[in-house]
């Protein structure tokens, strides 16, 4: 019952607080041998022997609502297991802050006249005043504020507080809102006829929805195959049964374009973002609460909508990154969603043009329903892709970001009134910043980690802790000092620069997240790119997915191979997604597209295969390797990160980990292969060193076990820090 310790408690309901305390709301209970009170969450009431336990009384009860229902707890409670979190933690991180905080909300106190009194008013002793106040209260239709009372009988509180005391008026504490936020207003479209893939992706979702033990769906539809008409006809017929949909897409995407699309569509939507107000976002959440909204559409968490009557869960590009909690409880909004998913019986759609291996894999099982959709919408082409070797331009010296081949492409779209998205993956100016004199490298002193140059304000950062400083102008190695300092490499900000240059004449926006800080910027600079008063779009990744914008004929690619050699095993996995996403930006209208990937790697299997935009060529060749070498999707992998302010209490603990998981493994049989520890990718960051070590294993309940084992029998020393990621995303 309690949010901090790993398991659940005992406590005895007193008489006076039954019927308040259920299952899903918070309590105050006394905790430890000092009977600390603490907030709770009741999990479960239930009459049972309890023996000669002796147990404590539960003080108080906090909440007149139910704040997670029991599919939510039985929800939470497995999410705790799964992810080696206490459910006390999950629970604080289902439930909003603004929904346990009451945001927006105050408490009235609400006065009235008890029935046995009104029949008697004119027996009473009473002042003139006190005479007044009960004849007006008794005389109102609905109960009212001391405050309003008072005005209306135009006295001060003293009489109506004599009356309370005499208990001839009651009072009542109750919450109201006082927020109160306008329906979107967007216009209506009608249906759209639905191509033939459509159409039988459709029946295949409807047939599961029937079903009485519904299989997750993957819905694997090329890029503008028009998967989005397949949700929204899907949940309208959900809708038609009285129930509610969650559509869950990546934070990126909650643009005004997604918004638009379901809003036109459906009425009574919630669009749950992260600019929202406390106040709203409580507001909202009692709205999904009380079951009146049809449609939740929102980014991972909410997976956790409290819809009364849940009938489908959708997530779009469900090979996102962003689905992954990065800090505790480290869930998967996937594997939230498909547990979710599992305890309402409703079907859950995983849409994507370039799916995750684990879901390809578990609808290769048959695991989950594999719906393909390998026609865009009117049959229009996919876009030629061709790969420009950028090894070629190496020997002519050429150092910008632009091949001719690129250029040429860019002019010639740029003549016909076309449109053009250039990629490029890495934010700031130079991205690396050298003495070719003495090799000295300028780094983060917390990090140790390359700083990029930014030339907007002239300064360097470190990408990792936001460290700042000023550019040098000479190699700050003391014993050096060479004046002559160089800056290389490419991010957006050089690119911004290049196009400007190169074609002066047009404008041009740049979207990457030091562009995109404030809210609504994101916004108003796509609105800019829809209604065409900018030409070349200039971005991060957050420019590759789900953008449609027919009038987009040409799509750059300026460096494919910024996450090919990280050290992650999804490092081609991520390259092909990328290129495959954003390739697919363009030939979406009538005025076709084409895409130039300029590489150092031609010929790598994932850039190669993203060029075809064959998915199931990437799958062949990808899917053996990961076999072979016990990984994901047929392995499970669990990702120990240690991190303190030395490095050798960091190494020896890890040490000491792998050497008890090892020793746990050799007394209970099984088989957890170890890679590592070693130091992680980033060894160095906010000042803190960090080690890694990956566990695989075909068995995860062994991994889970092998973990809380060292966390029984390992002493950690108290400058260490360290967590299991259940299923890591992030390998840096
Ligand atoms: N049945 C249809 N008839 C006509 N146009 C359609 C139909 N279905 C979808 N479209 C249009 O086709 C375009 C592409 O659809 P949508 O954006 O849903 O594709 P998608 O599969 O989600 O692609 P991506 O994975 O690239 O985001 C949209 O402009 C959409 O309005
Ligand atoms: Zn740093």
């Amino acid at each position: 019952m309690s949010t901090g310790p790993e398991q659940a408690f005992d406590y005895l309901i007193p008489d006076e607080l039954s019927g308040e305390i259920l299952p899903g709301r918070r309590v105050y209970v006394p905790l430890g041998r000092s009977n600390r009170r603490v907030m709770a969450y009741c999990v479960a009431v239930e009459r049972k022997e309890y023996g000669r336990r002796k147990l404590k009384h539960v003080l108080a009860s906090l909440d007149q609502q139910t704040l997670v229902s029991s599919h939510m707890l039985a929800m939470t409670q497995w999410m705790a297991e799964y992810y080696l979190a206490s459910w006390g933690q999950v629970l604080e991180a289902v439930i909003p802050a603004a929904v346990r905080g009451n945001a927006g909300t105050r408490e009235v106190t609400l006065l009235s006249v008890p029935p046995q009194v009104a029949m008697q008013l004119s027996t009473l002793k009473l002042t003139e005043k006190q005479q007044t106040v009960l004849t007006t209260l008794a005389a109102a239709s609905k109960p009212m504020t001391p405050g309003d009372l008072a005005d209306k009988c135009r006295v001060t509180q003293a009489p109506i507080s004599t009356l309370r005391k005499k208990k001839l008026i009651a009072a009542e504490v109750r919450r109201v809102s006082h927020a109160h936020f306008d329906d979107l207003d967007i216009e209506r479209e009608s249906a759209k006829s639905l191509s033939e893939d459509q159409a039988a992706a459709l029946r295949t979702i409807l047939a599961q929805v029937k079903a009485p033990q519904p299989k997750p769906i993957l819905l694997h539809g090329v890029t503008g195959s028009g998967k989005t008409e397949v949700y929204i006809q899907a949940i309208q017929n959900v809708i038609d049964q009285g129930k509610q949909a969650i559509v869950l897409v990546p934070e990126i995407s909650l643009t005004p374009q997604t918004k638009q699309r379901f809003a036109s569509r459906f009425d009574r939507i919630a669009v749950l973002h992260s600019h929202m107000s406390d106040v709203e976002r409580h507001w909202q959440w009692k709205r999904i609460a009380s079951g009146i909204v049809n449609v939740v559409v929102g980014a991972r968490s909410a997976v956790f909508a409290p819809t009364p009557h849940l009938g489908m869960i959708i997530l779009d590009e469900e090979h996102d990154t962003s689905f992954k909690q990065d800090s505790v409880p480290r869930y998967h909004a996937r594997e939230v969603a498909a547990k979710r998913a599992e305890l309402e019986q409703v079907p859950l759609i995983l849409g994507t043009a370039t799916p995750s291996l684990e879901t390809f894999y578990r609808a290769k099982q048959g695991q989950y329903e594999l719906i393909s959709m390998p026609r865009r919408i009117g049959n229009r082409p996919l876009p030629a892709v061709r790969t420009v070797d950028m090894r070629y331009d190496k020997t002519t010296g050429y150092r910008g970001a632009i091949s001719r081949q690129l250029y040429q492409s860019i002019q010639r779209t740029l003549q016909q009134e076309g449109q053009i998205i250039l990629l490029l993956n890495r934010r700031g100016h130079s991205t690396h910043i050298q003495c070719p004199a003495c090799g000295h490298i300028v780094k983060c002193p917390h990090c140790e980690l390359p700083l990029t140059h930014h030339i907007t304000d002239g300064s360097t950062v470190c990408h990792y802790c936001d460290f700042r400083s000023v550019a040098p102008r000479v190699c700050p190695d003391a014993k050096c000092g060479y004046s002559g300092i160089r800056f290389s490499g490419i991010g957006t900000q050089k690119l911004e620069q290049e196009v400007k240059a190169k074609f002066s004449s047009y404008p041009i926006i740049r979207m990457d997240s030091d562009t995109m800080k404030k809210p609504g910027s994101h916004e108003a600079a796509l609105e800019k790119f829809r209604n065409q008063e900018v030409r070349i779009l200039v971005g991060t990744q957050m420019i590759a997915k789900g953008l449609d914008f027919p009038n987009v004929t040409l799509v750059g690619v300026i460096n494919a191979d910024t996450a090919l050699h990280f050290p992650d095993v999804r490092a081609g996995e991520r390259t092909f997604q990328l290129i495959t996403q954003v390739a697919g930006r363009t030939g979406r209208g009538d005025l076709g597209g084409e895409v130039l990937v300029q590489t150092l790697s031609p010929d790598h299997p994932a850039i190669e295969a993203a060029t075809r935009h064959d998915y199931a060529l990437f799958a062949e060749r990808e899917l053996p390797f990961r076999r072979d070498f016990q990984m994901t999707p047929f392995a499970h992998m669990v990702r120990i990160i240690a991190r303190g302010p030395t490095q050798p209490s960091v190494e020896l603990f890890m040490q000491q980990v792998s050497e008890e998981i090892t020793r746990f493994i050799a007394e209970k049989g099984g088989d957890i292969s170890q890679q590592g520890p070693a130091p992680a990718p980033i060894e160095k960051l906010r000042g803190n060193y960090r080690y890694h070590l990956l566990l695989h294993s075909f068995d995860r309940h062994l991994m889970r076990a092998a973990v809380l084992h060292c966390r029984q029998k390992i002493t950690v020393p108290d400058e260490v820090l360290w967590i299991a990621d259940i299923d890591p995303i992030d390998m840096m």
